[in-house]
């Protein structure tokens, strides 16, 4: 194991910047440090459709859902196996792929130039850390003021997979937009920004509104089949429900996704998803965060525009949407809040929450000099 110079290069841009990383097989990296983040590619990946066939063969899905959010990282002891200089080489080759948005900061920068930047905030993993009790992932009042500094400084949207107002409960600042129900609850800003007038103040959409009477009766029988599985906790995210396993018995995880399938299957016009330690049902319509991002930058007027620069964070399977729509439209980019690698459409990464907040309070110092300026001139 050496440590070694490489060049990272970013996909937009087309700036490098040297960084060390320890490595085994210098081979493998002298060829891919030469190319941009590119496009997803096999890493710990679990796709939607093999979520749902796994719940069909036997035990086959656990993996799925033991994977689907590693709580802890095991740090190496000082002697190393060959499987875990593997596993290194495996994340040292994932951050090439995958940069780290604060080592990137000034190149992301540059490529913002002349535009227009607009962020998009996951909430659960992003701006508050994971924790046990979904009624209790608060967010630190540190966070919280970053967030509300960010929004004097960009438009700034929430996209997640809960309840609008519960959400909103959690952040409150009528600012922002939010898109709750992962992004089938879409609501415009209730307050006007200290700098500039908010745009859409009554907006409201709502494209599954249909499917409420549903939801309700879904929640109703999941919350009685639940009640025979300690740990589980059934959540009405209003558009769509979330059952946790985080705090189930890993040997009653099989049962209560048969429990969950048996109920969702009377139900062809609603489906089966998979988060973090959690199973979410919502309806087949096509429509996720992808699409709650599009809509949100037509609603505030950069449809066909050039000139805008989305960047979306976020840590979840659902976030993928985001990141994709980002990719296709080869505008802004997103960045993964992971400490593991994983398959991703996201071009950089964040370890934690308290990255994240980093990163936002580095695009607010750059924005308010050239604020202040600009209010000079005029
Ligand atoms: O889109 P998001 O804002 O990331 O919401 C996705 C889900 O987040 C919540 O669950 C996750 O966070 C919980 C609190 O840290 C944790 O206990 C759970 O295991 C995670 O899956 C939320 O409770 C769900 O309703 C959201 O769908």
């Amino acid at each position: 194991m050496t440590n070694q110079n490489v060049v990272v290069s970013d996909s937009k841009s087309g700036i490098n910047m040297s960084i060390t990383v320890a490595v085994s097989n210098s081979s493998i990296f002298a060829t891919t440090a030469q190319k941009p983040p590119p496009a997803p590619g096999g890493y710990i990946s679990i796709s939607r459709k093999k979520i749902l066939k796994d719940l069909d063969v036997n035990g086959g899905w656990i993996e799925s859902m033991r994977a689907s959010s590693p709580t802890h990282v095991k740090s190496l002891p000082p002697t190393t196996t060959a499987a875990e200089d593997g596993a290194d080489d495996h994340h040292n080759s994932w951050i090439l792929h995958h940069p780290s948005a604060l080592d990137m900061f000034d190149p992301i920068i540059q490529s913002s130039k002349g535009k227009q930047i607009v962020m998009f905030l996951d909430y659960d993993g992003t701006l508050s850390p994971i924790v046990a009790d979904p009624d209790k992932a608060f967010m630190s009042e540190a966070m919280r003021k970053t967030v509300k500094k960010l929004a004097r400084c960009f438009p700034t949207a929430i996209v997640s997979g809960r309840c609008r107002d519960k959400v909103y409960g959690f952040i409150r600042l009528g600012e922002l937009y939010y898109a709750g129900s992962h992004g089938m609850d879409i609501k415009g800003p209730t307050k006007t920004s200290k700098l500039k007038k908010a745009v859409n103040q009554g907006l409201l959409f709502q494209p599954a509104s249909e499917f409420l009477p549903m939801i309700d009766d879904v929640y109703e029988q999941l919350v009685e089949k639940m009640k025979s599985t300690p740990g589980a906790k059934v959540e009405n995210n209003k558009f769509c429900i979330s059952v946790h396993f985080r705090c189930v018995d890993e040997k009653e995880w099989n049962n209560l996704a048969h429990e969950v399938k048996s109920v969702v299957k009377e139900y062809p016009k609603l489906r089966l998803t998979q988060g973090r330690k959690v199973l979410e049902i919502r309806p087949t319509i096509k429509w996720d965060k992808g699409k709650a991002l599009e809509f949100l930058l037509e609603s505030l007027g950069y449809a066909n525009c050039s000139d805008v620069f989305p960047i979306y964070i976020g840590d979840d399977r659902t976030d993928e949407d985001a990141f994709k729509v980002l990719r296709e439209r080869e505008q802004g980019f997103g960045i993964l809040v992971s400490k593991i690698p994983k398959d991703t459409h996201a071009s950089y990464s964040l370890q934690e929450p308290s990255e994240v907040m980093h990163f936002l309070q580095r695009l607010v110092q750059w924005k308010r000099p050239s604020l202040l300026r600009r209010h000079c001139r005029v």
